[in-house]
């Protein structure tokens, strides 16, 4: 189906975002409800992503980085719901939809099209028995109304685009004959062919070995400057957000703990978990000055709470070297300088 943002997948209600903003969540909250028990895997989640500009949404495992990725594209399995807040996106042709709203029938036309997803497994975009010229092809006629000659020109053109070498030859094989990098980029030139405002990358590069990682973080920053997309970043790595984001939203247990420019966030983290997850990046320079050897994580003890057993206050608490009594209390997002925020009481003792 071939749908274009004047013929009419806007909502027509009058929606708006600053011009410089692709994406805005506001107060997301996706639970997942089974009879008697709610599991609150995004609970009241904001964050804003500007256009061209990269986002990277950082937490441990089951903080609830992928529910806020599947959300947005309208993916959730069943029994996940949204139950409250808005996902407001801004079309191509300028119109602004609230995805959490939008029937199923236009959000499949944005899919793919106007938001692109790319994942940890490239088997999980890929499909092992067609060549990655047929799929990257059916993309595109999915899409676009081209020939299907020409949607082999073009399939060639984004392998060239994601530097694979030969690819007139690589159009015509299957994914097993290619090695985990090029599947990699064979996933980011499906991802890329309908040129997508937004490129949703869920842990992209966290499978790779680091040689290969750099290369494909190198990639899609090249991408980004030449398509001008939009980057939404989910990693569990902050050497990762370091080198490909502007801003940082760092999550825990459903909720935004801290949030900001990530130079500013780096610099000065003014949330313990943050600070925790920033100590856990190896420092090479410190390593070798300290004399070399395998320097041992400073890991933050303990575990994400389970959602179900959330602890009343701050969720982060329980494992918290700074925790009060008035840690009972949920602290709100609280502004600690221009553009950042920390959900902690203690922002300014860090
Ligand atoms: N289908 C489901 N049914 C019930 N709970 C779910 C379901 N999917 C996710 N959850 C819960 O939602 C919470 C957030 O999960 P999510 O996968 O978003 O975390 P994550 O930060 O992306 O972790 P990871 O890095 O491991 O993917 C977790 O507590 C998880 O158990």
């Amino acid at each position: 189906m071939v749908i274009t943002a004047s013929s009419g997948v806007g909502t027509g209600a009058a929606l708006a975002l600053p011009p410089h903003v692709q994406l805005k969540v506001e107060d997301l909250q996706t639970y997942f409800i089974q009879g008697a028990s709610t599991v609150k895997s995004v609970d009241g989640v904001s964050f804003s992503l500007s256009r061209g500009q990269t986002l990277a949404v950082v937490g441990e495992s089951g903080s609830g980085k992928s529910v806020t990725s599947l959300t947005i594209m309208r993916l959730l399995a069943h029994p996940g719901r949204i139950v409250g807040g808005r996902v407001l996106y801004r079309l191509r042709g300028g119109d602004v939809v609230d995805l959490a709203q939008l029937p199923e029938k236009r959000m499949r036309a944005i899919r793919g099209r106007e938001i692109a997803m790319i994942f940890q497994e490239p088997m999980t975009s890929l499909n092992p028995l067609f060549t990655v010229g047929d799929q990257i092809m059916e993309m595109i006629l999915l899409h676009e109304s081209v020939s299907r000659d020409e949607a082999r020109v073009r399939a060639k053109r984004m392998l060239e685009l994601v530097e694979i070498p030969a690819p007139e030859r690589r159009l015509d094989q299957y994914p097993h004959e290619m090695s985990g990098g090029m599947r990699q980029r064979v996933m980011i030139a499906l991802a890329l062919s309908c040129n997508p405002s937004l490129l949703i990358a869920d842990e992209p590069t966290t499978a790779l070995d680091v040689t290969i990682q750099a290369q494909i973080l190198d990639l899609l920053r090249r991408l980004q400057k030449e398509i001008g997309m939009s980057i939404l970043f989910i990693t569990h790595n902050l050497g990762v957000v370091a080198e490909i984001a502007h801003e940082v939203v760092v999550m825990y247990a459903g909720r935004v703990v801290e949030q900001g420019l990530v130079l500013n966030v780096f610099e000065r983290p003014r949330h313990p978990y943050t600070r925790g997850l920033l100590a856990c990046i190896p420092d090479v320079r410190r390593d070798r000055t300290e004399g070399g050897g395998r320097r041992l994580l400073n890991a933050i003890p303990g575990n994400v709470p389970s959602a179900l057993d959330l602890p009343t206050g701050c969720a982060f608490a329980p494992r918290c070297p700074l925790v009060v009594d008035r840690c009972r209390e949920l602290p709100p997002l609280i502004p600690v300088s221009e553009d950042h925020l920390s959900r902690c009481w203690r922002y300014d003792d860090l």
